[in-house]
């Protein structure tokens, strides 16, 4: 089996595709990226709905995102070995088509099981789409601002998840007739994230016909042996990333909107527009944190200051009655700066063509944590009732959320303690 992830940017290609293609694939990638982060983020928005309309408990909603990981804790490889065989584009176009029928199925599903069908569709397709996108960046901007490439993909895509926040002030008279037509404006915007990718293998097959684009050839040899031969400070890193994605996503992306409504008095659109900020926040600022730890050339101390404000930011929310401004601008900060120093920091302790396999398993344990947070956030919501009604019955989740970003916070503080040093930054490790 070969595994060549894509965010590798293993190869150099001696002829490369012309700037003017480079972009064009850029901005269609972009716009594919957009929406299937709004996808992603649109569940959030109509929870309360749900409940309100169908009926349906905090476990229920909670299912609806934490199906989405759940096959991506095995499929992750085998989406990096699919990208690898049939490359980015073909791989970029059958997966947004994908995300687009499980969005479909979502929105139009009669019952809840036909919901959850549409997630695990959307799921199934869509971590590998981010893969494939990621592997579309490496092969027209490998060797030329590729960081930098990579980081204002994901910024637009971090765009798609701030839209969504604001649909419910967008699309007011969409959410003023209840819970679907929000879900089947996230279908029409997967399907335009579908007519992008379509786009990008269109203008791809000249480049990829005239031999400028990698074969996958030089693809690595997967070997499970490989998983186990990292240094301590992965270990430390992966944990991090499991412990702190989980958080950020089951909070911010499926219960944060419903939190602010019921336990802040929030209405649905100002709740929205307020978890909105975190990722617009992060438009900007992720890449300029990206750029900021290159120019010191520090990662680490960077990272545990972002993993520290998230259980700052919960502790605020949760026990204080301060403004709902200061726990989001510091949600902000981690939200922009942990990505932004993660990635980079990954490629920076371990060797170069060990990069894919570090992310691969990364992925794969961070969708098991987000799966698992999700649910197990919902089950404590049912349990303790949470509710307009009962705001306090929120309190099990921001104890578990706020729990988990500390011991992810530990894990930053250890990492930095291992790996942290100006040296070791400089360096390739396990
Ligand atoms: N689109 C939301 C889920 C993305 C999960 C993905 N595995 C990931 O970590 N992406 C990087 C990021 O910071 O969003």
């Amino acid at each position: 089996m070969s595994f060549k992830p894509a965010a590798a940017p293993s190869f150099a290609a001696a002829a490369q595709p012309g700037r003017g293609v480079a972009w064009v694939v850029g901005v269609l990638v972009a716009i594919a990226l957009f929406g299937n982060f709004y996808v992603y983020d649109s569940i959030g928005p109509v929870a309360d709905l749900l409940q309100q309309q169908r009926g349906f408990s905090d476990t229920q909603v909670a299912l609806l995102n934490a199906i989405y990981s759940l096959p991506n804790v095995v499929l992750i490889l085998v989406g990096g070995v699919l990208v690898d065989r049939f490359g980015a584009a073909r791989m970029t176009l059958m997966t947004a088509g994908i995300c687009a029928l499980g969005a479909a199925l979502t929105a139009f599903s009669p019952n809840f099981a036909g919901m959850a069908a549409g997630r695990l569709l959307y799921g199934i397709g869509a971590e590998t789409f981010n893969i494939a996108t990621l592997a579309a960046v490496a092969d027209y901007f490998g060797g030329r601002s590729l960081a930098l490439a990579m980081g204002a993909e994901l910024a637009v895509g971090r765009m798609g998840s701030y839209g969504a926040d604001m649909s419910p002030t967008w699309f007011a008279g969409a959410y003023a007739q209840g819970w679907q037509p929000p879900l089947v404006i996230a279908t029409a915007i997967a399907a335009t994230s579908f007519a992008a990718a379509f786009g990008y293998w269109w203008v791809d097959r000249g480049p990829r016909r005239a031999g400028l684009l990698p074969t996958g050839k030089t693809a690595e040899k997967f070997q499970w042996r490989d998983l186990l031969h990292f240094g301590r400070a992965y270990w430390y890193l992966l944990a991090l990333c499991v412990l702190w994605y989980s958080v950020i996503l089951a909070f911010r992306s499926t219960f944060s909107i419903k939190y602010f409504q019921h336990a802040h008095g929030l209405d649905l659109a100002t709740a929205g527009e307020m978890n909105s900020y975190v990722f617009l926040a992060a438009v900007f600022a992720t890449p300029a944190f990206g750029w900021m730890c290159d120019r010191l050339g520090r990662y680490a101390p960077f990272l545990a200051l972002g993993a520290l404000l998230l259980p700052v930011a919960l502790g605020v929310l949760a026990l204080t009655h301060w403004s709902l401004w200061l726990s989001t601008a510091l949600i902000g900060v981690s939200f922009s700066l942990v990505p932004a120093v993660m990635w980079p920091l990954t490629s920076r302790l371990v060797a170069p063509n060990r990069f894919g396999t570090a992310i691969g398993l990364m992925w794969v344990a961070q969708n098991a944590g987000i799966s698992g947070a999700n649910l197990a956030a919902g089950w404590l919501n049912d349990r303790f009732g949470a509710g307009a009604a009962n705001p306090a019955g929120y309190g099990g989740m921001m104890a578990f959320f706020g729990a988990a970003s500390v011991a992810g916070c530990a894990c930053a503080l250890l990492l930095w303690r291992t790996a942290g040093r100006r040296q070791h930054e400089l360096a390739h490790g396990g």
